[in-house]
């Protein structure tokens, strides 16, 4: 089933059109990634979604239910996680969960329940410190617990690696791809390396709609291959090579690339190798990134 629907979706800011007959709909238990450049209407998009921001045209389904603008009737479906989420600093993360469940209508022993399971799948079980003095990646992570503790079908993550290092985006992936189980994640971004590891599912907005989407593995075959590097023992031995087969481009002095050559082209550059005697370091296609096709979708 469809945690959510979204069906020829409008909006404009004015006479500037944003999102324009935008559809997709994402399965139930998978994460799936939203990507789009700065600006391209990520936001606005979880906004309709929340009902937070009235739509021109179209219709959404969350759970099978119609989001109503102004209504917050589907978003009980629904866990929301700004992209900087906003907390009462004074509060440990366990006080300020136990309000959050409290404004939610849950009783205090499942509050109790809960809250200690959210702490142990975001790694703040051991903290009783006040949350102003948590680091951004902590924050973020109460922020996830936040959005879950009334288990909703639907988790709306709004670029939650955006202002974390490495260490943090990574803590956050691991939590969001381990949530799954239990709910169904969409995440915007415009960190293509965060959606290439834990995204079942990917669209890219463009210019107001899905240029682009799919599982990963069909997004990456959707492209050519990005050619082929070969690393050799001596430098006279790349020079050699690329007099014997010339399309390739120097990256260093014993390296070579021959960018957009398909396997077949590799294997050529095989048999020259094998007829000639060189003996490469190393010879190897290059696997399409999504960083790289989302450059060709974009023009950029
Ligand atoms: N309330 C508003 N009034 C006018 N224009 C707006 C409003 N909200 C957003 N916009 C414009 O709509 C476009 C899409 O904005 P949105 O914040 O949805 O993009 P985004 O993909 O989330 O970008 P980012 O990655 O920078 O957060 C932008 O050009 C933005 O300036």
């Amino acid at each position: 089933m469809d945690v959510l629907e979204l069906s020829h979706v409008s909006k404009a800011f004015g006479r500037t059109p944003v999102l324009k007959d935008l559809s997709f709909s994402v399965p139930e238990h998978t994460v799936y990634g939203f990507i789009g450049q700065n600006g391209a209407g990520k936001t606005t998009t979880m906004k309709i979604i929340l009902g937070l921001c009235r739509a021109d045209g179209g219709e959404i389904l969350v759970n099978r239910e119609k989001v109503r603008y102004g209504s917050g009737r589907t978003n009980r479906y629904i866990g929301y996680l700004p992209d900087v989420p906003e907390f009462y600093g004074y509060m440990t993360p366990r006080e300020y969960l136990a309000l959050c469940g409290r404004i939610t209508g849950m009783e205090d022993g499942e509050i109790k329940k809960r809250s200690g399971e959210l702490l142990e799948i975001v790694g703040l079980t051991q903290s009783d410190k006040r949350i102003q003095g948590f680091s951004r990646g902590m924050k973020q992570r109460l922020g996830i617990a936040q959005a879950l503790i009334n288990s909703p079908r639907l988790l709306i993550c709004d670029e939650p690696t955006s202002a974390l290092d490495p260490a943090g985006r990574k803590e956050i992936l691991d939590i969001l791809s381990a949530v799954k189980e239990h709910t169904t994640v969409i995440f915007s971004t415009h960190i293509l390396s965060d959606v290439e590891r834990i995204c079942d599912e990917v669209g890219l907005l463009h210019q107001g709609s899905l240029a682009l989407r799919g599982s990963i593995e069909e997004i990456r075959q959707m492209r050519r291959s990005d050619g082929f590097e070969a690393d050799f023992y001596a430098p006279e031995d790349a020079e050699y090579f690329l007099q014997l087969y010339p399309q390739g481009e120097r990256l260093g002095k014993t390296q070579l690339l021959y960018p957009g050559k398909s396997r077949k082209e590799m294997e050529k550059a095989m048999r020259i190798l094998v007829e000639t005697g060189i003996t490469p370091q190393r010879l190897e296609m290059k696997e399409p990134t999504l960083e790289s096709l989302f450059m060709e979708v974009t023009g950029t």
